[in-house]
């Protein structure tokens, strides 16, 4: 595998302030800017456009590069979006468990993914679950109500804390699993090598090297 190839990409989406970005930087590099005292309700580092990071995750028998794109949730940027999660493996719809209308964008995503993407698994991702365990009474998204919805949209549910790093690496790591456990998947993963090795024997041919 070459050092900067991507074995999959994965999509963040869901409404602003949702907590999207919070769950890659815990995810990337272990950290929280919500601990910082600038980062508040009024005057968050909203996501403009999309932003994109990498990580390698061993799952065992193989270590998979996944690329991972923090797409911006403010409706502004819908249309920038939807050019982000074109092929897309895997998508993690987010919404804040303190807030209900998060899981009607979280709804509009699921649709989007499911008209327009065919091949990429779709993960809900209940956000801020910090916040609803300290205080039960700022729940705002029922869990049985989401397994419900999950069943029936053929997805699974996850619930996270950016804040505390709950289920986040888990979340990822069961991401990764999903897709090298494809047969789908690692056939394209052999074509492309083959493809690859193709090309270099070719060239070896023609030019009597190896590049
Ligand atoms: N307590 C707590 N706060 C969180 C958590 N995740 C995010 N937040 C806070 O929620 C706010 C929004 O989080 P972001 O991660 O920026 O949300 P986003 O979905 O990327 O927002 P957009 O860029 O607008 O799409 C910030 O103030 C975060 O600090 C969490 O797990 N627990």
């Amino acid at each position: 595998m070459g050092a900067s190839r991507v074995d999959m990409k994965v999509v963040l989406l869901g409404k602003e302030y949702g907590g999207k970005t919070s769950l890659v930087e815990r995810y990337l590099h272990d950290r929280f800017a919500g601990d910082t005292p600038y980062q508040n309700v009024r005057n968050y580092n909203a996501t403009i456009g999309a932003a994109f990071g990498a990580k390698k995750v061993d799952i065992g028998d193989k270590v998979l590069t996944l690329g991972v794109w923090d797409t911006a949730g403010s409706e502004r940027y819908e249309a920038m979006s939807r050019i982000y999660y074109r092929g897309a493996k895997a998508a993690i719809v987010c919404y804040d468990l303190t807030d209900r209308t998060s899981f009607e964008r979280a709804r509009f995503w699921v649709n989007e993914l499911m008209k327009n993407e065919e091949g990429c698994k779709i993960y809900l991702c209940g956000t801020k679950k910090d916040l609803v365990i300290s205080d039960k009474r700022t729940r705002e998204v029922d869990y049985h109500m989401t397994t419900d919805y999950a069943e029936e949209i053929h997805a699974e549910v996850h619930e996270t804390s950016s804040k505390t790093g709950e289920n986040i690496f888990e979340l990822f790591t069961k991401i990764a699993k999903d897709f090298a456990s494809n047969p789908e998947n690692i056939k394209k993963e052999r074509d492309k090598d083959k493809e690859t090795l193709d090309l270099y024997e070719d060239n070896k041919k023609k030019f009597g090297c190896c590049g």
